[in-house]
């Protein structure tokens, strides 16, 4: 029996690339690079607060920190942690807190969603009250030692992209861009 989902002041999207198996990180970083994902990224969360939890603020290249264009709200338990453009909170009702506060009405890109960009732990603790899911899933085995949260029935794909088969990334891996809601 999952926790009852309390009704979230904000509306919360997930986004995440899981190789086959649901593994999304090894030793704090991704095990593959799909630049193409990265551009679908940016495109998704651009405009909207990001909420992510310390090891992914780590994991970001230098020069992609704090990610422009968007409030970077950081959680950590560490209550003297801070950083340059991150935004630190102690706990995800807090993180979810500040993004009510910011993010802005349906009428930007992506709804005025706050987008939970990682990493598993995080994803976990938002899952009963997310709404929507982008995921990007490629078609390759990697080991890892950081999961994708489970999609359980509860969730339907809206869409594909492509709709039937793979895109194929530069870098010679396979992907394609799957989109989720609540059943
Ligand atoms: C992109 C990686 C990614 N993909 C999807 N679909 N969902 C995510 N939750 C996600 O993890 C975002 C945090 C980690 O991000 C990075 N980790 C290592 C190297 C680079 C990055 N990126 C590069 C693009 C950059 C931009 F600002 F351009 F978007 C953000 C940082």
């Amino acid at each position: 029996m999952s926790a009852p989902r309390t009704a979230p002041a904000v509306r919360i999207g997930l986004i995440w690339a899981e190789a086959e198996g649901g593994v999304i990180g090894r030793d704090g970083a991704m095990p593959w690079h799909i630049p193409e994902d990265l551009a679908h990224f940016k495109r998704v969360t651009l405009g909207s607060p990001v909420v992510m939890g310390r090891k992914t603020w780590d994991s970001l290249p230098p020069r992609f920190r704090p990610l422009e264009g968007r409030r970077n709200i950081v959680v950590t338990r560490d209550e003297g942690w801070q950083a340059e453009g991150a935004d630190v909170v102690h706990s995800i009702p807090d993180a979810l807190g500040l993004a009510a506060s910011e993010a802005s009405g349906s009428g930007s890109a992506s709804g005025g969603l706050v987008w939970v960009i990682g990493g598993g732990e995080i994803f976990a603790a938002v899952m009963a009250d997310a709404e929507r899911l982008e995921v990007t899933e490629i078609r390759a085995r990697f080991e890892g030692d950081a999961m994708a949260p489970a999609i359980g029935e509860g969730w339907r794909a809206v869409s594909r992209d492509p709709e039937g088969g793979w895109l194929s990334s530069r870098t010679g891996l396979d992907y394609r861009f799957v989109s989720y809601e609540r059943a």
